[in-house]
């Protein structure tokens, strides 16, 4: 590092990439409506540390006045207006009047001090702690974002202000020890360590600029995933979310000895209750239901909607007879949890089919059992756990579409389907099982 510098080069160059990192942010602020305040802030306070290092780039050939007291009022004003952009990326409560009230006192300061070179000391001591504390201030809050928003950003917006912290902190001690390090024309810089600093600001605009935007893109690229991941009416996964995740689950393979099982749920006579109380009544139905299923449910089940009022859950158990189990125990939460609209309950019910890795091992087998399972539940009357059936059944009932509801005689077929005439047998389901579940088993051997 040479012993001498010139200051106005390096700044000149900083006050160029400080204006284009401004202008990138500016340009690039509509990617993100929710976060664009803070783009706009911090493109802002870009702006002004752009115009602070070019009154020192022009440092003899502005007013001493101004050139004294102009970067080191914008310097500052830059880094209070930086931390009002970090207080609003950080969705914590704006605080403008807090950046008015410090550059005012800034400047006032500055000017008091006015361009007398034997100043120069407590000139850039105020200027570099005032930068070191609002860094220092910037870092709770950018703390309180770590682990909900993209790592990468947070983690490097955390550096960036701890390097601004531990820069200007050195220079304040510095000027403090040693005095400024600096030609008494404030033209050329003296020493190693005001190269460092000078360096920072040369690069630290554009490091900036990168670190707000690769932020507001790892936003944009959470809410898009989150989009094609999550049903906005209930929550649960979206069908290609489900489908995606448990056929990934099932080809992991589950723990040795762990049975999984596919549940196909479908809200029982749903167009009824959109025809008697209307389609907004109906979606609060849905979300009470897929409310009431999440309750259902262990760590580690994955639920999704299959499309319209059908669900989908792929549970992991220990035997059969608690993924059966399971299923029933979601059929008489959602018959328990009636819903209120206008003095009225609205009482839902489902019909599940349920297919287990005993069944079948990939995802598509699965899926289709379950989905013939629970249309069979659907002609046997609804409100029911289906958890086998015989192998004709499905077969035979195919040309009926279930979501036209099963008439009598389609009931009656159904069942006869099912049973052949035989009283029903329980081995899906434990013998503790309710009625319902119960009846409908069937040996697992029919698939
Ligand atoms: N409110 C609302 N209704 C929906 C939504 N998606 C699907 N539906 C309705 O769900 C109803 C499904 O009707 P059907 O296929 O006849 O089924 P169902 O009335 O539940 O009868 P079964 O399935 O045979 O018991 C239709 O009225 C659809 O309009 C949604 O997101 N919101």
């Amino acid at each position: 590092m040479p012993e001498f510098f010139d200051i106005r080069t390096l700044f000149l160059a900083g006050s160029l990439t400080s204006f284009l990192s401004a202008a990138m942010l500016f340009v690039m602020r509509p990617l993100h409506r929710r976060s664009e305040p803070a783009v706009r802030w911090g493109g802002f306070g870009l702006l002004l540390s752009s115009l602070a290092m070019m009154c020192v780039a022009l440092r003899g050939l502005l007013p001493e006045f101004v050139s004294w007291v102009g970067p080191n009022t914008l310097g500052p004003a830059g880094m209070f207006v930086l931390y009002e952009a970090v207080r609003r990326l950080c969705h914590a409560r704006p605080r403008p009047l807090l950046v008015a009230g410090a550059t005012a006192a800034m400047f006032a300061f500055q000017a008091w001090l006015g361009d007398d070179p034997a100043q120069q000391a407590p000139r850039l001591l105020a200027t570099a702690s005032a930068q070191a504390l609002t860094a220092a201030l910037m870092v709770p809050l950018l703390l309180r974002r770590v682990g909900r928003d993209p790592a990468g950003p947070v983690t490097a917006a955390i550096a960036l202000a701890l390097a601004f912290v531990v820069a200007n902190g050195a220079r304040a001690l510095w000027i403090l020890v040693n005095g400024v390090s600096m030609s008494a024309d404030g033209r050329y810089a003296t020493g190693a360590l005001q190269a460092g600093i000078a360096g920072l600001f040369v690069l630290g605009p554009m490091v900036q600029a990168m670190v707000v935007m690769s932020w507001v893109n790892g936003r944009v690229a959470a809410e898009l995933r989150s989009l094609v991941s999550t049903d906005p009416l209930t929550g649960l996964g979206t069908r290609r979310n489900f489908f995606s995740t448990a056929r990934e689950a099932l080809a992991r393979g589950l723990p040795d000895g762990r049975v999984g099982g596919l549940l196909m749920i479908d809200l029982d006579d749903f167009k009824r209750i959109n025809d008697r109380h209307g389609h907004r009544v109906g979606d609060r139905a849905l979300a009470h239901f897929a409310a009431t299923l999440r309750h259902s449910l262990q760590p580690g089940d994955l639920t999704g909607r299959y499309g319209g009022e059908e669900f989908c859950a792929l549970l992991t158990r220990s035997r059969a007879e608690d993924v059966a189990r399971a299923a029933e125990a979601i059929r008489a939460a959602v018959a328990g949890a009636q819903f209120e609209h206008e003095g009225e309950d609205i009482a839902l019910t489902v019909s599940i089919g349920v297919a287990t890795t005993a069944d079948a091992q990939e995802f598509e087998p699965l899926l289709a059992i379950a989905d013939r399972r629970v249309y069979v539940a659907k002609s046997m009357g609804r409100d029911r756990v289906v958890a086998s059936e015989p192998e004709q059944a499905p077969e035979r009932r195919r040309g009926m579409d279930r979501r036209q509801g099963g008439t009598d005689e389609a009931a009656d077929e159904a069942a006869d389907a099912l049973h052949g005439g035989d009283p029903p047998t329980s081995a899906a389901l434990p013998a503790d099982a309710p009625r319902s579940a119960r009846a409908e088993s069937e040996p697992a051997a029919a698939d």
